[in-house]
């Protein structure tokens, strides 16, 4: 069956929102949903109908996203939604290819997205493109190794996020591009960001503050919310539920930790970070770091030759890539990818391939994540050329690794 499709206007949100309410069985706060209604871009929406019934929905947020190298225009994919009703007649299926197809129009080169589920985006030629690791680390057990940086003139401030929100803004503006993966937030970001009354819902209290300053301004910001418990023998049991930190210098990032895991009354800090997040290296005891691995975001070429030359490289490489991709053919065929370590060159080819790959292993790798030897020991992609695929391993691998930090 065949659902004609196309954006929403503003009118009809209430529906729009009505269906992501449905699938994703969310009951937003009304403040949560003007929120999302304010961080609509309704051009770049897209519903199926069913009659007069919107079936499924999705939208792009015009992002500029952190890649190896620099910052480039990146079709966030979000609300990814179908009736409950409506599932599994093929109507996410016909919604990706005409989204793909009109992200390619407007001309962006790459989209990326947050799964609910890990199983849904490959076959739409999404890879698997950033790790996250869920930590939690008892406070008692959180010394640093003595070779820790510190800095005698930060000091730490408490804060109220909002009332410093400028501060915050122009920080994490200064740190954005170090780190493939994370994009520059618009105000409705910020407005998300920063949101509280809703959350309170949730037992996890107020969003509270640290900004780590010198006598010349912040180095740094954390923001986090704590869940007050008292143990069984009515000792404290506090856990603090560390939402973002970022710092421009090893001191400053190393103090913001230190002032989330000495906060009094918390016995374990729960976060979200990147796998190379310093913290991995900064505990003396690194088993403290009880940790669960998870995919973080999606990365999808929608426009093979345009991605590869918007990033730099980390090696010198030339080698003919094979690119299978039935649900953009315009990339599938081969592609001689030529570049160093100050450019880079793609260019349709027939010369013979060094590898054959699927669309996906590219998305996955094109942050900077080190895929394709692992997918090659795998047995999912083929190498003809001996070395090829670890020459193109270890030219699109980045450091840091890459990691958005916000979900979209
Ligand atoms: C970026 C984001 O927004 S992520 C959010 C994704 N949305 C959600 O998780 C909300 C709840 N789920 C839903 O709304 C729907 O189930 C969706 C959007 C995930 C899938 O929509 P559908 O219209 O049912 O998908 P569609 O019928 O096009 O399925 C296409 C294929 O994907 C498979 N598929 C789709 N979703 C899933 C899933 N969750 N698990 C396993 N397989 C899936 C289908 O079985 C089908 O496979 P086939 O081609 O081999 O037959």
């Amino acid at each position: 069956m065949s659902y004609p499709i196309r954006p929403i206007s503003e009118e009809q949100w209430p529906q729009f929102s009505g269906v992501l309410a449905e699938a994703f069985n969310w009951t937003p706060h009304p403040t949560q949903s003007e929120r999302w209604k304010a961080n609509t871009e309704f051009d770049r929406t897209l519903a199926a109908f069913d009659g007069d019934l919107i079936a499924g929905v999705t939208g792009i947020h015009s992002f500029s996203m952190a890649v190896p190298g620099g910052a480039l225009p990146v079709a966030g994919v979000t609300a990814v939604s179908v009736l409950p009703s409506h599932r599994r007649r093929g109507i996410l299926s016909q919604i990706m290819r005409r989204q793909l197809a009109d992200v390619r129009e407007r001309g962006e080169a790459v989209a990326a997205l947050y799964a609910s589920e890990a199983i849904i985006y490959g076959r739409y030629g999404y890879g698997r493109a950033a790790d996250n690791l869920a930590v939690s680390i008892p406070t008692h057990r959180s010394a640093f190794t003595p070779a820790a940086p510190s800095d005698p003139s930060l000091r730490v401030r408490v804060v109220k996020p909002a009332e410093v929100r400028s501060t915050l803004e122009e920080l994490f503006a200064r740190v954005m591009t170090e780190r493939p993966g994370r994009y520059a937030r618009n105000e409705h970001f910020w407005n998300m960001s920063l949101a509280d009354e809703e959350f309170d819902q949730q037992g996890a209290g107020s969003l509270r503050g640290f900004l780590v300053e010198d006598s010349s301004g912040a180095r740094g910001y954390a923001l986090f919310r704590v869940k007050s418990a008292w143990g069984e023998n009515g000792g404290p049991d506090c856990e603090l539920q560390l939402r973002e930190l970022h710092a421009t210098d090893p001191a400053a990032h190393a103090l913001l930790w230190r002032a989330v895991l000495d906060r009094d009354l918390v016995t374990k800090v729960t976060a979200d970070i990147p796998v190379d997040d310093p913290i991995t290296q900064l505990l003396a005891d690194v088993r403290q770091l009880h940790s669960r691995w998870g995919d973080e975001l999606w990365v999808r070429l929608v426009s093979v030759d345009a991605a590869l030359v918007s990033r730099a490289y980390s090696a010198p490489v030339d080698l003919v890539i094979e690119v299978d991709d039935d649900v953009c053919p315009w990339n599938a065929g081969r592609w001689r990818l030529t570049a160093d370590t100050g450019s880079a060159s793609c260019k349709p080819t027939d010369e013979t391939p060094d590898v054959s790959l699927p669309v996906s292993a590219l998305g996955g790798a094109y942050l900077g994540a080190g895929s394709l030897t692992a997918q090659q020991a795998a047995g999912l992609l083929t190498e003809h050329s001996a070395g090829a695929v670890r020459a193109l391993a270890t030219a699109m691998s980045w450091s840091p690794a890459p990691w958005a930090g916000l979900v979209f």
